[in-house]
């Protein structure tokens, strides 16, 4: 079985003058959070989407995806954790208390805040972790990358031709994800800024299926506005 895991627990606190956390902002007249959860409903091979949510949001979003109109039979909402590997880890448990832990079961963990991901990035998902195990969506970086221990000058310069960027959906083999969680322990999970992190530190490679620009992540005013000019059609 296929599931996706919608990672929307964060706070938003880089979007100034919001009222809300950014998954919940408006673009278009309709929440981001919803348009991601549309995006992956049109994948009918999932059976289900688990949205972790802040519990201080918890009954906001429950009210939005009733007056969205999402269909509480596929999409579910779930507790969200300290961080982001914490919410992945509901999730997980979530799923497995109620389908058990089988070999080959999928899940596809995502970012509320990218809603404009395109089927093709979720089906390759689902294909390269079927086959692979594990894999994250990965873009070339237009930017040279340096590295800073100050944020004053520069440490060093990076080979931009052996750097990408993270972007999500991180897709992966629930049985492999759950015994590395099991592994590493919360300490070194609430570390890692990604799930790929918890996959690497147990010496799985992680495969890259490409990401798209279309795909970024909704984090500053600038990039909110971007999104809302995308939105109108
Ligand atoms: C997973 C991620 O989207 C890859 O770029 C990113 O690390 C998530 O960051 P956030 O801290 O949850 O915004």
């Amino acid at each position: 079985m296929i599931f996706a895991g919608i990672v929307a627990g964060g706070s938003g606190t880089r979007i100034k003058n919001a009222d809300k956390p950014k998954q919940f902002i408006e673009i278009g007249g309709v929440p981001v959070l919803i348009r991601t959860v549309r995006a992956f409903e049109e994948i009918g091979e999932i059976e289900r989407i688990y949205i972790g949510i802040n519990p201080t949001w918890y009954d906001y979003a429950d009210k939005l995806l009733e007056e969205f109109d999402v269909s509480t039979k596929r999409v579910r909402l779930v507790t969200g954790g300290q961080d982001r590997n914490g919410t992945v880890l509901n999730i997980l448990r979530e799923i497995t208390g109620i389908f058990g832990t089988n070999k080959g079961d999928i899940l596809v963990t995502h970012d509320a805040v990218r809603p404009f991901i395109s089927e093709r990035i979720i089906r390759d998902n689902i294909e390269c972790a079927q086959k692979n195990i594990a894999c994250g969506t990965y873009i070339p970086s237009d930017d040279t990358i340096i590295r800073t221990t100050d944020s004053l000058t520069v440490s060093e310069n990076l080979k931009r031709s052996e750097l990408m960027r993270a972007q999500t959906p991180q897709t992966f083999e629930i049985s492999a994800l759950c015994e590395c969680i099991d592994k590493l322990g919360q300490e070194k999970l609430s570390q890692l800024t990604d799930t790929c992190g918890i996959m690497t530190e147990c010496g799985y490679p992680i495969h890259i299926v490409q990401g798209e620009p279309m795909n970024f992540k909704i984090t500053t005013d600038h990039d909110l506005m971007i999104a809302g000019l995308m939105a109108c059609d």
